[in-house]
């Protein structure tokens, strides 16, 4: 007999559609702490009385998150979570991202539900006084979560790849993370350079959320906070370190802080840029556009291939290196790895 070995091209629209259910799937699982209630294996009928929900439909539900690698089956008819459930997806898990991932399902499907009427209408950017408190509410909650299940550990990784970065040990090294949200980059900056200092900057609220991790991590003499509105503020100071991710996409004039950044650079300091880009790569471009449509689409800005390149050669700094990470919260981002002249 003959079997069909490769899918149909209409496969990956099937699978578009099919997505949908498991994304509500897992979101109803986050909002009823599901993994919560298996932390110790259940069976079906004990679960169901728990939620106080159907048993039949329960089953149902927990084969899909099971299908989709959150649960495992047990002996005896028992659900218990997956590895990467009870390392993520636990609302008390010392690398919990589960506000974050409720968040994206929530925050994507929103704007899934407002794509056609965008489509027609001129609306932009919300003013940044407007979006002001919403970055301070991210920096308790999903950005805080993202930093340190995901982009510390990326931060760890890219820092031993770099040992070789040529700061004179004996020199004393100043840092500054350019829209640091919770502000936990620039503690691991400041952990990994034991004879730094730095700034952390931000909006006010945000930096104030900033301010607490660093008095938590016992930081404060060494990282100090500075706050205000990057669209027309800057932090005081010379820096030997700049580390900025993914904060040009919310500027009105991307290139101006450039501008600023390599300004505020001493003479052979390093730049690390970190940005999703609009690849002109098709497969890399489908692993960024889902997510950066919607800011796109309320006029935010997403670097076109060789737009940053271009722009931090024309600011006079020397691109070292480029890559593209892919172990970054969300999508992949490109790194640019950039040092000013002596
Ligand atoms: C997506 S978060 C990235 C946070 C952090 N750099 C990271 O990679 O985890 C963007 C950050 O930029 C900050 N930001 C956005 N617009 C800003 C502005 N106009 N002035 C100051 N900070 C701003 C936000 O408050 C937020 O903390």
């Amino acid at each position: 007999m003959m079997t069909a070995t490769i899918p149909h091209d209409l496969q990956p629209a099937w699978d578009l559609a099919g997505a949908q259910v498991q994304a509500k799937a897992l979101e109803v699982a986050l909002q009823k702490r599901l993994f919560e209630v298996l932390i110790e294996p259940q069976t079906v009928e004990a679960i169901a009385q728990k939620l106080a929900l159907t048993s039949n439909k329960v089953s149902v539900w927990l084969e899909l998150l099971w299908s989709m690698g959150y649960l495992e089956k047990l002996e005896e008819s028992h659900f218990g979570i997956s590895v990467t459930t009870q390392r993520y997806l636990l609302v008390d898990a010392t690398q919990s991202c589960a506000q974050a991932v409720l968040f994206r399902l929530q925050t994507l499907r929103q704007f899934g539900e407002q794509f056609e009427s965008l489509l027609s209408n001129d609306a932009t950017t919300a003013s940044t006084s407007d979006i002001s408190p919403a970055w301070a509410q991210a920096a308790k909650a999903q950005i805080f979560e993202e930093q340190r299940a995901v982009t510390v550990p990326a931060l760890e990784r890219i820092l031993s790849r770099y040992k070789a970065l040529d700061f004179d040990p004996n020199k004393p090294l100043h840092c500054l993370d350019l829209g640091a949200g919770a502000g936990l980059i620039s503690i691991t900056l400041l952990q990994h350079f034991q004879n730094a200092t730095g700034v952390a900057f931000d909006f006010p609220a945000t930096a104030d959320v900033a301010k607490q991790h660093i008095a938590e991590a016992g930081l404060s003499k060494r990282l100090a906070v500075q706050s205000g509105n990057l669209n027309e503020d800057y932090p005081t100071g010379q820096f030997d370190l700049i580390w900025c991710s993914s904060v040009l996409h919310f500027m009105d004039r991307p290139q101006q802080v450039l501008q600023r950044i390599a300004a505020s650079l001493a003479p052979k300091g390093y730049l690390f840029l970190l940005h999703a880009e609009h690849s002109s790569d098709q497969q890399q471009a489908a692993k960024v556009l889902p997510f950066y449509t919607p800011m796109m689409m309320k006029g935010n800005y997403l670097p076109q291939t060789e737009d940053l390149s271009r722009q931090l050669k024309s600011v006079g700094l020397q691109v070292l290196q480029s890559e593209w990470l892919l172990d970054f919260p969300m999508a992949p981002v490109r790194l640019y790895l950039c040092q000013k002249g002596g």
